[in-house]
């Protein structure tokens, strides 16, 4: 049985995110980071608009990530090869997912470094 197109596209897209969670170091980091950030904001019950923050954290640290993970396997396919522009690729893919993840740390002390220092008490 084929299943629709529009559902295929989402399996295909579904997919190609847990693979990228099973195989790729970096997005497991990434998961682990994100799973922290969301019991977090539930323990320290932020307010709705510190919790928009942090999702759109981890929404562009992730799609950059899967970006990055979909550039690099299309560059090793194109050029298994060193290649100065392979690297070029590779550098300024690995870039795009450096600028997410700045922006994600400073989210995380505006939004967390609040509540755990009253927990904390200092
Ligand atoms: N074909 C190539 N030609 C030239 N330089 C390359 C090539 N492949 C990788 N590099 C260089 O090595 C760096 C690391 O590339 P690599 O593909 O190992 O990614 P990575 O960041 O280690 O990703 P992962 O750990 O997810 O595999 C690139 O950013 C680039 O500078």
């Amino acid at each position: 049985m084929r299943l629709p197109k529009e559902i295929a596209a989402f399996v295909h897209a579904f997919r190609g995110i847990v693979q990228s969670v099973r195989n790729e170091r970096h997005m497991k980091i990434h998961t682990a980071f994100a799973a922290a950030a969301l019991v977090l904001s539930v323990v320290f019950r932020i307010p709705a608009p510190h919790f928009l923050l942090v999702l759109l954290a981890i929404t562009l640290v992730m799609s950059a990530e899967l970006m990055n993970t979909a550039i690099e396997k299309t560059v090793d396919l194109a050029m298994p090869e060193q290649h100065p522009l392979a690297r070029t690729a590779k550098d300024a893919a690995a870039g795009a997912v450096l600028v997410t993840a700045v922006f994600a740390v400073i989210v995380g002390l505006y939004v967390f470094l609040h509540p755990v220092r009253e927990w904390l008490a200092i």
